[in-house]
């Protein structure tokens, strides 16, 4: 393969969207002591707060169980420089930390939600944030469901009643990852919810939709003409997606030993970029008619056969000289553990566009790299012209194009070109582009977009329960089955490589294999 890297830049001044400003409002984070605050969400909001994207009656309340009174703003701006790759010189954290307060309750004290509702008038008369609200639950799944009752108990779910001559107030709530266990609980989870907030209120957050590389799909194919009419079966020969990390579980263990791969990367993340890949054009950029796209996709999918799914688990390697920990030997994580931390799935969806083209999907701790990757890989002409000097056609490399959402974002594709000669030699070449050469480093972190989204209350990027319902019904079958039948063989991949072998008997079977990332 010859890589020739054509480097593209923007040619005009982007076309932006209209300028959006949220109301003023205040922002209550749960779990405010937690990693997810402190790594992501913090970080987020200051980089909007700098960006001059949040109005200047904001307020940030964190809530949670420790007594952080003292401790909580040097913490935070740890976290913000650390989590937001902020420089520390050119730090300017003072206006933003000034908004920034700490409210120590259990979640599980039902007397703690109205001192806080107090306290969140107070915050009101100080900051001018109007009684608009912004919950957002950064726990663990266990205690989504008694803080959305508290919260309904005490009268803080519904906006205050609109008084003469003033705007209406808000109240909404994010909800984090994972949403529910599996299908049963996710409908009762989305049951509990809705008896609170009506359906527009709630915003189920996955942060893949906040990158700007998979929103970048959709303008791919939707914003240009020259792709979406070879988006289809006719040309298609098949589709992987692959969300590998280099990363185990970080310490996770008792998390990860209750959810597994399939649970925390593939119900979400990895059938959220797939329905970008595979929906029909929406007929307008807005959160029903996107979203309804998105359920289409998903309820297209056959019911996954068993031979048609693999499972892994890292065992312990030694990567560059240093000795890497099996899954099993982790910190509180069952040593004789059935806990996936691979998985790769064959799907089929079964509609016009796509019958007849497999989509791969695999997603793996402690592989041989960090990447999040979409190949769309192009079927053969239908003749070969062109033979090598032995009178051969099949050493021509297929086309594909190649979306990476991370690291490196950016899209490749790959085509034949003659090689400069006297025979009609064909060599494999790249045009390449890469997201940080034509627009620049940015902060984002998936967060900053879909927190500003719900502050303005734009429901797009962020799941229905209708969705997580039809992407659970996918998975469900095959936690199921995977319970009833242990594996014998984990761990059986070591870490640091591509996963088990069964995994590229996947594509094998189908005289396929994966593309070397
Ligand atoms: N961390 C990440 O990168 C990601 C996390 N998520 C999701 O975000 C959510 C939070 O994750 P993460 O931040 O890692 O979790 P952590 O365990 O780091 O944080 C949990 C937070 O909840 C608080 N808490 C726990 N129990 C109580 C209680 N009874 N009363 C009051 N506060 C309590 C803790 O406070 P205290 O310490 O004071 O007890 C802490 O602030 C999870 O749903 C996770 O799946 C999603 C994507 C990525
Ligand atoms: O939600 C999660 O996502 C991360 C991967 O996110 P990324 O933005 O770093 O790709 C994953 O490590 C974690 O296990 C999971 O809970």
């Amino acid at each position: 393969m010859t890589n020739t890297e054509i480097h593209v830049t923007p040619c005009a001044e982007p076309t932006t969207g209209s300028e959006r400003k949220p109301d003023p409002c205040v922002v209550v984070i749960f779990g405010a002591s937690g990693d997810l605050t402190k790594r992501k969400l913090l970080p987020a909001l200051y980089h909007l707060e700098q960006g001059g994207l949040l109005p200047s009656e904001i307020a940030v309340v964190g809530v949670a169980r420790r007594s952080l009174e003292s401790s909580f703003a040097p913490d935070m701006q740890d976290g913000i420089i650390a989590g937001g790759g902020v420089d520390q010189a050119e730090a300017k954290l003072a206006p933003f930390v000034s908004k920034v307060s700490y409210f120590a309750m259990n979640f599980d004290d039902a007397g703690g939600y109205e001192r806080l509702k107090d306290y969140l008038a107070e915050i009101d008369e100080k900051f001018g944030t109007k009684g608009n609200r912004l919950f957002y639950l950064a726990t663990a799944p266990e205690y989504f469901s008694d803080i959305i009752k508290y919260l309904g108990e005490n009268g803080m779910a519904k906006p205050e009643p609109c008084k003469p001559g003033q705007r209406a107030t808000w109240v909404r709530t994010i909800v984090e990852k994972p949403f529910g266990h599996d299908l049963e609980s996710a409908r009762a989870l989305n049951d509990e919810v809705n008896k609170v907030f009506s359906e527009d209120q709630v915003f189920r957050i996955d942060h893949y939709l906040g990158k700007e590389t998979v929103q970048n799909i959709l303008v791919f194919r939707f914003a240009n003409s020259i792709f979406e009419n070879v988006w289809n079966r006719n040309y298609i020969d098949h589709i992987e997606i692959t969300a590998a990390e280099a990363i185990g579980i970080e310490g996770r263990g008792p998390f990860y030993e209750q959810a597994g791969l399939l649970r925390d990367v593939i119900q979400n993340h990895v059938m959220e970029v797939l329905s970008f890949i595979a929906m029909e054009p929406p007929v307008s950029f807005e959160a029903s008619a996107v979203r309804a796209e998105k359920v289409k996709v998903w309820r297209a999918i056959q019911p996954i056969a068993p031979e048609n799914t693999v499972r892994g688990q890292y065992g312990p390697a030694n990567i560059n000289g240093k000795d890497i920990l099996g899954y099993r030997q982790e910190d509180r994580v069952n040593p004789e553990s059935q806990t996936e931390t691979y998985a790769a799935l064959k799907l089929e969806i079964e509609n016009w566009r796509w019958a007849g083209v497999p989509f791969y999907i695999r997603a793996g701790k402690r592989m041989t790299k960090r990447i999040t990757e979409v190949t769309i890989m192009f079927k053969q002409p239908p003749l070969r012209l062109f033979k090598n000097k032995e009178g051969k056609s099949d050493h021509i490399e297929p086309n594909f194009i190649s979306m990476r959402i991370q690291p490196d974002d950016g899209i490749t594709l790959r085509f034949g070109a003659k090689v400069p000669g006297p025979s009609m030699d064909i060599a494999a070449v790249d045009m390449d582009f890469s997201y940080a050469d034509a627009f620049g480093p940015s902060s984002n972190n998936g967060y900053e977009r879909l927190l500003l989204d719900a502050m303005l209350g734009d429901a797009t990027l962020f799941a229905h329960r209708d969705g997580v319902e039809a992407t659970w019904s996918l998975i469900t079958p095959i936690l199921e089955n995977w319970a009833k039948n242990p594996m014998k063989d984990f761990p059986n991949y070591a870490a640091g490589t591509w996963g088990p072998d069964a995994s590229d008997a996947l594509l094998r079977k189908d005289g396929r294999k994966w593309r070397k990332l």
